[in-house]
């Protein structure tokens, strides 16, 4: 956990993302909806991974006052080389003005179906868990993983552990 009296500011409104930051740090995030960079539903894991980063310094940029910038990106990659699948995976991108560090939450499978309507552009991950799931936001709330699981992981628990990831290196002195 944090001293808190270290400022967060976090790239996003989202609901399922403002819970793992404050799990993750034990402190409220200021929360400002920044542009991402990239497209609204990215394909790749340096698409993700950029989206993450743009986000953290858009956000530390428009928050100066904060003490680090986060950004968290959702995102698909394929893996053409050992399983033939799509993963789901969460990203945490630190930025403190200096230095920046990123958290990748754990590759989740995704029907493959959804992987390839997703590739084919013109729909969102959320449109098709709203739908499957009867639900309105489900990226606000447990996410395609607690749908797939049943509850036993939620999309705030992916981030979660992807925000702890990428500020450790600000917290632990053995990376001094
Ligand atoms: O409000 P922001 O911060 O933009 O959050 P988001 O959920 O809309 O957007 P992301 O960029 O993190 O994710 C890219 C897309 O994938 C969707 N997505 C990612 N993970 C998801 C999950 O677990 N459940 C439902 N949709 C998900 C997401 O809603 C977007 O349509």
């Amino acid at each position: 956990m944090f001293d808190n009296k270290v400022r967060i500011a976090l790239g996003t409104n989202n609901q399922a993302k403002r819970a793992a930051v404050v799990v993750a740090t034990g402190i409220e995030p200021i929360c400002y909806s920044v542009p991402s960079g990239v497209s609204d539903q990215p394909m790749t894991e340096d698409e993700t991974i950029l989206g993450a980063i743009t986000r953290a310094k858009n956000v530390l940029a428009a928050e100066p006052e904060a003490d680090f910038g986060l950004g968290l990106e959702g995102g698909l990659t394929y893996d053409s080389i050992h399983t033939m699948q799509w993963y789901l995976f969460s990203v945490c991108a630190a930025w403190d003005g200096k230095r920046l560090y990123v958290g990748k939450g754990l590759y989740f499978p995704i029907p493959h179906e959804i992987g390839e309507k997703l590739l084919q552009g013109g729909t969102e991950l959320r449109h098709i868990i709203d739908e499957l799931s009867s639900t309105i936001g489900s990226n606000h709330k447990e996410g395609a993983y607690g749908l797939f699981t049943n509850g036993r992981i939620t999309r705030s628990d992916v981030f979660r552990d992807a925000v702890i990831a990428a500020l450790t290196p600000f917290q632990s002195t053995f990376y001094k």
